[in-house]
């Protein structure tokens, strides 16, 4: 199959009603599939979301993630406001309140495998925070981004404000959050908030294209390279995440086995097949 077709299949045995699942080719394709209201999300959303980003992690055939939202209009505009509540949160259908999009922004620092925001439309507010904390992110030319926090009445001074200040330097994102501004695909590329612009009909395409790229390369390096670039703004939880792989690759190895099999056979370890090294 040339590098330009991509024939998604619905991932089975899935209920969903906010996302559309689908996987080709070593790729997962996670799509919020609430056009009505620009892709805004509520509860169930980002649930549904997390679902599926769990199971793309566990899929050994998963080595890359897309997350788009349905229709040329719009990534994401955020918090659904219609069903944001008084007691702290956004309602979900059992009335219980949640600000679960941070859950999701963690998720995908941790999650140990590329994800790619596919931006077409309106990314704005906690939709644009979301395609921030995507590893990279390919805009349509049609892309708009944007918070509006400070004039509905919210605000994500987490990962919001400070990854959006490592990522595209203080001043900026103090405009950006100070004056509820939009920018448009151009002005996000120069600024350093998006990896490239493309015709929005060429979307699809470029960023399947990405994504072959980074399959074609060592799944390893990338993971540590992740949790590498996360570690100092994710604080002592990106130390624990760059450490577990340090451990999950000590297991693979003779000296890491040698402790475990020592315990197992009741003897004392000897490590003295394993000389420090330089
Ligand atoms: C995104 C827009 C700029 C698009 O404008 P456009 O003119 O193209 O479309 P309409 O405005 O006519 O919208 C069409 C239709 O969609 C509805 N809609 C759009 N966005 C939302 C939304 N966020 N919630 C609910 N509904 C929405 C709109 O009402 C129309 O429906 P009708 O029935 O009226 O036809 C523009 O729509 C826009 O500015 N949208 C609002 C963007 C916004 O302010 N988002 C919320 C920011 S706050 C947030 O997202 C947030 C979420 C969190 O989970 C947090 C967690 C922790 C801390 C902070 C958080 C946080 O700040």
């Amino acid at each position: 199959m040339s590098d330009a077709k991509i024939a998604w299949q619905t991932v089975p045995g899935q209920d969903f009603t906010d996302i559309l699942f689908d996987k080709a080719d070593g790729i997962a394709k996670i799509t919020i599939n609430r056009p009505h209201v620009r892709n805004a999300f509520r509860p169930e959303t980002l649930e549904e979301i997390m679902t599926a980003l769990h199971l793309a992690r566990l899929d050994q055939e998963v080595g890359v993630i897309i997350l788009c939202g349905a229709g040329p209009d719009a990534f994401c505009a955020g918090g659904d406001q219609k069903i944001r509540g008084d007691d702290g949160g956004y309602k979900d259908q059992a009335g219980v309140h949640h600000l679960n999009a941070l859950d999701l922004q963690r998720m995908i620092r941790t999650l140990p495998k590329p994800v790619v925001a596919m931006v077409a439309g309106y990314a704005i507010g906690g939709g644009n925070v979301l395609q921030l904390v995507c590893d990279l992110t390919i805009a349509a030319d049609n892309a708009r981004f944007g918070q509006t926090g400070p004039r509905v009445g919210s605000f994500d001074a987490g990962l919001g404000a400070g990854l959006m200040a490592r990522t595209v330097g203080l001043k900026k994102a103090k405009e950006i959050w100070f004056l509820c501004r939009q920018y448009d695909a151009q002005q996000a590329l120069e600024m350093g908030m998006v990896n490239t612009v493309v015709p929005l009909d060429r979307l699809e395409e470029e960023t399947v294209s990405w994504c072959r790229e980074m399959l074609r390369l060592s799944p390893t390096a990338l993971r540590v390279l992740k949790a590498g670039f996360n570690a100092d703004t994710d604080g002592l939880s990106g130390v624990q995440e760059l450490a577990g792989n340090a451990t999950a690759l000590f297991y693979m190895t003779d000296e890491g086995q040698e402790g475990r099999n020592a315990f197992n056979e009741k003897r004392a370890p000897d490590f003295s097949r394993f000389p420090p090294r330089p």
